[in-house]
C-alpha cells in the first residue's frame, strides 16, 4: 500500500472531524451526525453496504467491491468518531495482532 493510500485514510477522518465539529448544512457527513435517528443511521448504512459488499464478492465485481469497501472505510470511520475514536485506535488494534 502506498503512502498516498494511508494518508487518504487519515485525511478522510479529518474532514470527518471537521464535519462534526462544524456541521455544514450541505454535508452527508454532517447530517449522520444531527441525524433524528442518531447513531442508529450510520449503523443502518454499514449494515447495507455490507450485504452489498458480500454480493460483489460473489459476483466476482472487482469495481463494485472497492465501491462497497470504499463506502464501508467511511461510515466507519464515521462512527468511531461519534464514539470519540480515532484511525489511531484501529491502527493500535490491527497492531496489537501482529
Ligand atoms: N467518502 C465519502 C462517502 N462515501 C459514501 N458517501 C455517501 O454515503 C451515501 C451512501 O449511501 P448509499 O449507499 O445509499 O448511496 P448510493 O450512492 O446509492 O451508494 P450505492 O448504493 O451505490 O452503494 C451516499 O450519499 C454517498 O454520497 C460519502 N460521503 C462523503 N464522503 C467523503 O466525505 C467528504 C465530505 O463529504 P460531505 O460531508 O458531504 O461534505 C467527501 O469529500 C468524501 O471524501
Amino acid at each position: 500500500m502506498s503512502d498516498d493510500t494511508v494518508n487518504v485514510i487519515d485525511e478522510l477522518f479529518a474532514v470527518i472531524e471537521d464535519r462534526k465539529a462544524n456541521l455544514p448544512e450541505d454535508s452527508y457527513t454532517a447530517s449522520l451526525f444531527t441525524h433524528e435517528k442518531g447513531e442508529n443511521a450510520v449503523l443502518e448504512k454499514l449494515g447495507e453496504e455490507t450485504t452489498e459488499l458480500i454480493l460483489a464478492a460473489k459476483d466476482d465485481d472487482r469495481e463494485e467491491l472497492a465501491h462497497e469497501s470504499a463506502d464501508i472505510v467511511y461510515h466507519l470511520l464515521v462512527l468511531l468518531s461519534m464514539k470519540e475514536m480515532d484511525v489511531d485506535d484501529l491502527r493500535a488494534e490491527l497492531a496489537k495482532r501482529r
